[in-house]
Protein backbone atom coordinates (compact mmCIF):
# COMPACT_ATOMS: atom_id res chain seq x y z
CA UNK A 1 0.00 0.00 0.00
CA UNK A 2 0.92 3.52 0.31
CA UNK A 3 4.55 4.36 1.28
CA UNK A 4 4.43 6.86 4.00
CA UNK A 5 8.41 7.02 4.14
CA UNK A 6 9.73 10.67 3.13
CA UNK A 7 11.10 11.08 -0.10
CA UNK A 8 12.35 13.91 -2.07
CA UNK A 9 13.57 15.16 -5.98
CA UNK A 10 16.68 17.50 -5.62
CA UNK A 11 17.84 19.33 -9.13
CA UNK A 12 21.13 20.79 -8.91
CA UNK A 13 22.58 22.91 -11.88
CA UNK A 14 20.48 21.14 -14.37
CA UNK A 15 20.30 22.07 -18.23
CA UNK A 16 17.27 20.66 -20.09
CA UNK A 17 16.74 20.68 -23.86
CA UNK A 18 17.76 19.18 -27.39
CA UNK A 19 20.33 18.16 -29.30
CA UNK A 20 21.85 21.51 -30.63
CA UNK A 21 19.62 23.59 -28.10
CA UNK A 22 19.24 24.43 -24.99
CA UNK A 23 16.28 25.26 -23.88
CA UNK A 24 16.92 26.26 -20.16
CA UNK A 25 19.67 26.23 -17.75
CA UNK A 26 20.69 26.78 -13.97
CA UNK A 27 17.25 25.15 -12.59
CA UNK A 28 17.81 24.32 -9.49
CA UNK A 29 15.19 23.08 -6.74
CA UNK A 30 14.28 20.37 -3.59
CA UNK A 31 10.91 19.30 -3.76
CA UNK A 32 9.76 16.65 -0.49
CA UNK A 33 6.83 14.57 0.06
CA UNK A 34 3.90 15.76 1.18
CA UNK A 35 3.87 18.51 -1.31
CA UNK A 36 1.92 19.99 -4.10
CA UNK A 37 4.43 21.92 -6.74
CA UNK A 38 3.85 23.78 -9.45
CA UNK A 39 6.18 24.57 -12.71
CA UNK A 40 5.03 28.46 -14.17
CA UNK A 41 6.61 30.61 -16.73
CA UNK A 42 5.46 31.97 -20.27
CA UNK A 43 5.07 29.84 -23.57
CA UNK A 44 8.01 28.02 -24.69
CA UNK A 45 10.17 28.69 -21.94
CA UNK A 46 10.57 24.63 -21.36
CA UNK A 47 7.75 23.51 -18.62
CA UNK A 48 7.56 20.57 -20.40
CA UNK A 49 10.89 20.16 -21.45
CA UNK A 50 11.84 20.07 -17.10
CA UNK A 51 9.21 17.62 -16.34
CA UNK A 52 10.00 14.88 -19.29
CA UNK A 53 13.59 15.19 -18.02
CA UNK A 54 12.09 14.84 -14.83
CA UNK A 55 10.80 12.02 -15.78
CA UNK A 56 13.47 10.36 -18.00
CA UNK A 57 11.61 10.72 -20.88
CA UNK A 58 13.99 12.62 -22.54
CA UNK A 59 17.77 13.09 -21.61
CA UNK A 60 19.36 16.30 -19.94
CA UNK A 61 22.16 18.56 -21.26
CA UNK A 62 23.74 18.67 -17.95
CA UNK A 63 23.77 19.07 -13.83
CA UNK A 64 22.39 16.51 -11.41
CA UNK A 65 18.59 15.11 -10.09
CA UNK A 66 18.43 12.76 -7.53
CA UNK A 67 15.51 11.22 -6.55
CA UNK A 68 15.98 10.11 -2.69
CA UNK A 69 19.39 10.74 -2.94
CA UNK A 70 19.92 8.55 -6.18
CA UNK A 71 20.73 10.07 -9.44
CA UNK A 72 18.24 9.66 -12.14
CA UNK A 73 19.85 7.69 -14.60
CA UNK A 74 20.75 4.89 -12.26
CA UNK A 75 17.36 3.97 -11.36
CA UNK A 76 15.72 1.18 -13.79
CA UNK A 77 13.06 1.70 -15.79
CA UNK A 78 11.45 -1.40 -13.13
CA UNK A 79 12.62 0.54 -9.85
CA UNK A 80 11.17 3.97 -11.66
CA UNK A 81 7.83 2.26 -12.43
CA UNK A 82 7.31 1.91 -8.89
CA UNK A 83 9.42 5.09 -7.88
CA UNK A 84 7.81 8.23 -10.52
CA UNK A 85 4.27 7.90 -12.31
CA UNK A 86 3.91 10.42 -15.60
CA UNK A 87 0.19 12.16 -16.31
CA UNK A 88 0.12 12.87 -19.98
CA UNK A 89 -2.79 15.92 -21.08
CA UNK A 90 -3.14 14.06 -24.28
CA UNK A 91 -3.34 10.05 -23.65
CA UNK A 92 -4.45 8.78 -27.55
CA UNK A 93 -4.73 5.17 -26.34
CA UNK A 94 -6.86 3.31 -23.92
CA UNK A 95 -9.55 5.05 -24.78
CA UNK A 96 -12.04 2.48 -25.25
CA UNK A 97 -11.28 0.78 -22.03
CA UNK A 98 -13.62 1.41 -19.04
CA UNK A 99 -12.47 3.77 -16.28
CA UNK A 100 -12.17 0.75 -13.73
CA UNK A 101 -10.17 -1.15 -16.47
CA UNK A 102 -8.09 2.15 -17.52
CA UNK A 103 -7.08 2.64 -13.58
CA UNK A 104 -6.23 -0.56 -12.69
CA UNK A 105 -3.40 -0.77 -15.26
CA UNK A 106 -1.78 1.77 -12.53
CA UNK A 107 -0.96 -1.59 -11.03
CA UNK A 108 0.97 -2.77 -13.97
CA UNK A 109 4.26 -2.31 -12.02
CA UNK A 110 2.69 -4.58 -9.31
CA UNK A 111 1.27 -7.41 -10.54
CA UNK A 112 2.39 -10.83 -12.04
CA UNK A 113 2.69 -11.06 -16.43
CA UNK A 114 -1.04 -11.61 -17.35
CA UNK A 115 -1.77 -9.06 -15.03
CA UNK A 116 -3.53 -10.84 -12.13
CA UNK A 117 -4.66 -8.06 -9.70
CA UNK A 118 -4.41 -9.39 -6.13
CA UNK A 119 -6.71 -8.36 -2.91
CA UNK A 120 -4.28 -5.21 -2.76
CA UNK A 121 -4.51 -3.97 -5.99
CA UNK A 122 -8.04 -3.92 -5.98
CA UNK A 123 -8.42 -1.83 -3.10
CA UNK A 124 -5.37 0.67 -4.43
CA UNK A 125 -8.06 0.91 -7.11
CA UNK A 126 -11.13 1.47 -4.91
CA UNK A 127 -9.52 4.06 -3.16
CA UNK A 128 -8.23 6.11 -6.16
CA UNK A 129 -11.86 5.37 -7.95
CA UNK A 130 -13.30 6.97 -4.53
CA UNK A 131 -10.61 9.89 -4.00
CA UNK A 132 -11.13 11.15 -7.26
CA UNK A 133 -15.30 11.01 -7.42
CA UNK A 134 -15.56 8.32 -10.18
CA UNK A 135 -17.38 5.13 -8.90
CA UNK A 136 -20.33 6.26 -10.17
CA UNK A 137 -18.30 6.31 -13.44
CA UNK A 138 -16.49 2.76 -13.40
CA UNK A 139 -18.04 0.83 -16.35
CA UNK A 140 -18.51 4.13 -18.71
CA UNK A 141 -15.98 3.71 -21.61
CA UNK A 142 -13.06 6.23 -21.16
CA UNK A 143 -14.25 7.69 -24.42
CA UNK A 144 -17.56 8.67 -23.43
CA UNK A 145 -16.31 10.87 -20.85
CA UNK A 146 -15.63 15.06 -20.55
CA UNK A 147 -12.32 16.43 -20.34
CA UNK A 148 -12.51 17.00 -16.82
CA UNK A 149 -13.59 13.65 -15.98
CA UNK A 150 -11.20 11.80 -17.86
CA UNK A 151 -8.27 14.17 -16.71
CA UNK A 152 -9.69 12.74 -12.98
CA UNK A 153 -9.07 9.09 -14.22
CA UNK A 154 -5.55 9.72 -15.57
CA UNK A 155 -4.87 11.35 -12.33
CA UNK A 156 -6.64 8.22 -10.38
CA UNK A 157 -4.57 5.67 -12.52
CA UNK A 158 -1.38 7.33 -11.47
CA UNK A 159 -2.53 6.87 -7.65
CA UNK A 160 -3.43 3.31 -8.26
CA UNK A 161 0.47 3.37 -9.41
CA UNK A 162 1.00 4.55 -5.53
CA UNK A 163 4.37 6.21 -6.85
CA UNK A 164 5.71 8.22 -4.19
CA UNK A 165 6.61 11.28 -7.38
CA UNK A 166 3.79 12.28 -9.82
CA UNK A 167 4.59 14.47 -12.57
CA UNK A 168 1.58 15.85 -14.52
CA UNK A 169 1.59 18.08 -17.77
CA UNK A 170 -0.44 20.81 -17.80
CA UNK A 171 -3.60 19.04 -15.94
CA UNK A 172 -6.25 21.58 -16.05
CA UNK A 173 -5.66 22.44 -19.76
CA UNK A 174 -9.18 22.67 -21.59
CA UNK A 175 -11.12 23.16 -18.06
CA UNK A 176 -13.47 25.32 -16.82
CA UNK A 177 -12.48 27.06 -13.49
CA UNK A 178 -14.60 24.56 -11.23
CA UNK A 179 -12.84 21.59 -12.56
CA UNK A 180 -9.47 23.06 -12.41
CA UNK A 181 -10.23 23.98 -8.76
CA UNK A 182 -11.65 20.47 -8.46
CA UNK A 183 -8.79 19.00 -9.84
CA UNK A 184 -6.04 20.96 -8.24
CA UNK A 185 -7.69 20.22 -4.68
CA UNK A 186 -7.69 16.85 -5.67
CA UNK A 187 -4.22 16.40 -6.23
CA UNK A 188 -3.24 18.75 -3.00
CA UNK A 189 -5.37 16.65 -1.03
CA UNK A 190 -3.34 13.25 -2.98
CA UNK A 191 -0.29 15.25 -1.56
CA UNK A 192 -0.96 16.02 1.70
CA UNK A 193 -2.51 13.23 3.01
CA UNK A 194 -0.31 10.14 1.29
CA UNK A 195 2.63 11.85 1.45
CA UNK A 196 3.45 12.06 -2.50
CA UNK A 197 5.31 14.89 -4.32
CA UNK A 198 3.52 15.98 -7.38
CA UNK A 199 4.94 18.89 -9.64
CA UNK A 200 2.76 19.63 -12.60
CA UNK A 201 3.33 22.60 -15.02
CA UNK A 202 0.44 25.16 -15.36
CA UNK A 203 -0.48 28.74 -16.97
CA UNK A 204 -2.83 29.05 -13.50
CA UNK A 205 -0.29 31.16 -11.65
CA UNK A 206 -3.35 32.24 -9.43
CA UNK A 207 -4.31 28.93 -8.50
CA UNK A 208 -1.24 27.59 -8.03
CA UNK A 209 -0.40 30.79 -5.39
CA UNK A 210 -3.37 30.21 -3.55
CA UNK A 211 -3.32 26.05 -3.75
CA UNK A 212 0.57 24.53 -3.89
CA UNK A 213 3.05 24.04 -1.21
CA UNK A 214 5.76 25.00 -3.81
CA UNK A 215 6.49 26.94 -6.66
CA UNK A 216 9.35 27.15 -9.50
CA UNK A 217 9.28 29.75 -11.66
CA UNK A 218 11.30 29.06 -14.54
CA UNK A 219 12.58 32.82 -16.00
CA UNK A 220 15.32 32.17 -18.54
CA UNK A 221 17.85 33.51 -15.85
CA UNK A 222 17.58 32.38 -12.05
CA UNK A 223 14.42 30.39 -12.05
CA UNK A 224 13.50 30.77 -7.90
CA UNK A 225 11.70 28.14 -6.41
CA UNK A 226 10.08 28.57 -2.71
CA UNK A 227 6.65 29.04 -0.90
CA UNK A 228 3.91 31.10 -3.06
CA UNK A 229 4.47 33.75 -0.38
CA UNK A 230 8.39 33.72 -0.29
CA UNK A 231 8.10 34.20 -4.33
CA UNK A 232 5.25 37.31 -3.48
CA UNK A 233 7.76 39.04 -1.02
CA UNK A 234 10.56 38.40 -3.10
CA UNK A 235 8.90 40.14 -6.33
CA UNK A 236 9.32 37.03 -8.16
CA UNK A 237 5.89 37.27 -10.03
CA UNK A 238 6.26 41.20 -10.96
CA UNK A 239 8.88 40.48 -13.94
CA UNK A 240 7.08 37.50 -15.63
CA UNK A 241 5.31 39.16 -17.66
CA UNK A 242 6.03 42.49 -20.04
CA UNK A 243 4.50 45.28 -17.47
CA UNK A 244 2.94 47.66 -19.60
CA UNK A 245 0.61 45.13 -20.48
CA UNK A 246 0.36 43.11 -16.99
CA UNK A 247 1.10 43.83 -13.63
CA UNK A 248 0.90 41.87 -10.29
CA UNK A 249 -0.64 42.89 -7.40
CA UNK A 250 1.01 41.30 -4.68
CA UNK A 251 -1.54 42.35 -2.04
CA UNK A 252 -4.03 39.69 -3.95
CA UNK A 253 -1.60 37.19 -5.55
CA UNK A 254 -3.39 38.36 -8.97
CA UNK A 255 -2.43 39.59 -12.12
CA UNK A 256 -3.97 43.03 -13.56
CA UNK A 257 -4.55 43.79 -17.16
CA UNK A 258 -3.24 47.47 -18.26
CA UNK A 259 -6.10 48.96 -20.17
N1 LIG B 1 11.15 17.76 -29.75
C1 LIG B 1 11.68 18.99 -29.74
N2 LIG B 1 12.81 19.27 -30.44
C2 LIG B 1 13.35 20.51 -30.45
N3 LIG B 1 12.83 21.56 -29.76
C3 LIG B 1 11.71 21.33 -29.05
C4 LIG B 1 11.07 20.05 -28.99
N4 LIG B 1 9.97 20.14 -28.20
C5 LIG B 1 9.94 21.43 -27.77
N5 LIG B 1 10.96 22.14 -28.28
C6 LIG B 1 11.27 23.56 -28.02
O1 LIG B 1 11.70 23.70 -26.67
C7 LIG B 1 11.22 24.94 -26.15
C8 LIG B 1 10.47 24.69 -24.85
O2 LIG B 1 9.29 23.97 -25.14
P1 LIG B 1 8.33 23.44 -23.98
O3 LIG B 1 7.20 22.72 -24.63
O4 LIG B 1 9.14 22.71 -22.97
O5 LIG B 1 7.85 24.83 -23.34
P2 LIG B 1 6.64 25.10 -22.36
O6 LIG B 1 7.14 26.08 -21.35
O7 LIG B 1 6.09 23.83 -21.84
O8 LIG B 1 5.64 25.82 -23.34
P3 LIG B 1 4.03 25.97 -23.31
O9 LIG B 1 3.71 26.80 -22.11
O10 LIG B 1 3.75 26.68 -24.59
O11 LIG B 1 3.43 24.59 -23.25
C9 LIG B 1 10.38 25.60 -27.24
O12 LIG B 1 11.19 26.55 -27.89
C10 LIG B 1 10.05 24.45 -28.15
O13 LIG B 1 9.91 24.90 -29.48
Amino acid sequence: MSNLKKHNIIVKDLSIGYKDKTVADNINFCMNSGQLCAIVGVNGVGKSTLLRTLGKLQPKLSGEIAINRKALELHSSFELAKTLSFVLTEQPASKNLTVQELIALGRQPYTNWIGTLTTEDKQQVEESLSSFLLKDLRYNKCHELSDGQLQRVLIARAMAQDTPLILLDEPTTHLDLYHKVQILKLLQQLSHNKQKTIIFTTHEIELAIQLCDTILILDGNENPSGTPIELIEQKHFEHLFPLEMVQFDSKTGSFKVNK
